[in-house]
């Protein structure tokens, strides 16, 4: 287990892609997020990247519409997919998006990793689901968060937790399933470890890849 820690802090946009195809060249390691709208998905990129406003958060579902791609050091990037199954965008869209995102989790050889935010009091939508089963699939390494759950007391929290992680088992692979609030910071020391751990695979041999306190970012 590598304890190394990649520094968040450095993230910077780099560019919004309309679509998959106009993403930067496929290589290096890039760790997408994905959730439905309103999950919390800009506000757990700001959290973790410590940044105000990076991934614009907003009240309105369904605003973020572009990727979003960011980079935290050369070749090391955090990918924002545009939320998903927001009611008022067109079954059509809906549908042309889906298909979009299983060929992106399917074929992006720089994919090492997928966060999948989901509001606590409300996980495990359909749409989720696919999305976990397509990740398995492709063997894609996934980090359930268990949104705003801030808004559980701690025993139902911890329930919730235990219970997901039991029904993701369906799908067998590799899935994490982490309680998180960017309101209060909960669970960012553990996501943080496990995005870490994603981004540093395969590069131990590299002195100081990268350091707590991002001298090397
Ligand atoms: N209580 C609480 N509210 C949160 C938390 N994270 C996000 N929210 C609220 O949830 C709403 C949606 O948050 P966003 O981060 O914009 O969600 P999003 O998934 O990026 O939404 P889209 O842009 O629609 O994809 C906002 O009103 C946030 O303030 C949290 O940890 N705790």
């Amino acid at each position: 287990m590598n304890n190394k820690q990649i520094n968040f802090n450095t993230a910077r946009f780099i560019t919004s892609a309309p679509d998959i195809n106009q993403m930067p060249e496929d290589s290096g390691i890039e760790i997408a997020f994905a959730g439905r709208s309103n999950a919390g998905k800009s506000s757990a990129l700001n959290t973790i990247t410590q940044q105000k406003s990076l991934a614009r958060t907003s009240k309105t579902p369904g605003r973020t519409q572009l990727i979003n791609v960011f980079e935290l050091s050369e070749g090391k990037r955090l990918i924002d997919l545009p939320g998903y199954g927001y009611a008022k965008v067109p079954e059509e869209m809906k549908l042309k998006w889906q298909r979009a995102l299983s060929v992106y989790l399917q074929h992006r050889e720089s994919l090492k990793g997928l966060v999948v935010l989901m509001d606590i009091r409300h996980p495990l939508k359909d749409i989720d689901q696919q999305l976990l089963q397509w990740a398995s699939e492709s063997k894609l390494p996934v980090l359930a968060l268990l949104t705003k759950c801030d808004k559980l007391k701690p025993g139902p929290r911890k329930s919730e937790v235990l219970r997901v992680r039991e029904a993701v088992t369906v799908f067998g692979g590799d899935i994490r399933v982490e309680s998180f609030s960017s309101l209060k910071g909960l669970g960012l020391d553990r996501a943080k470890e496990i995005l870490s751990e994603w981004l540093l695979q395969d590069q131990d041999d590299e002195p100081a890849a990268a350091s707590a306190d991002g001298e090397n970012a």
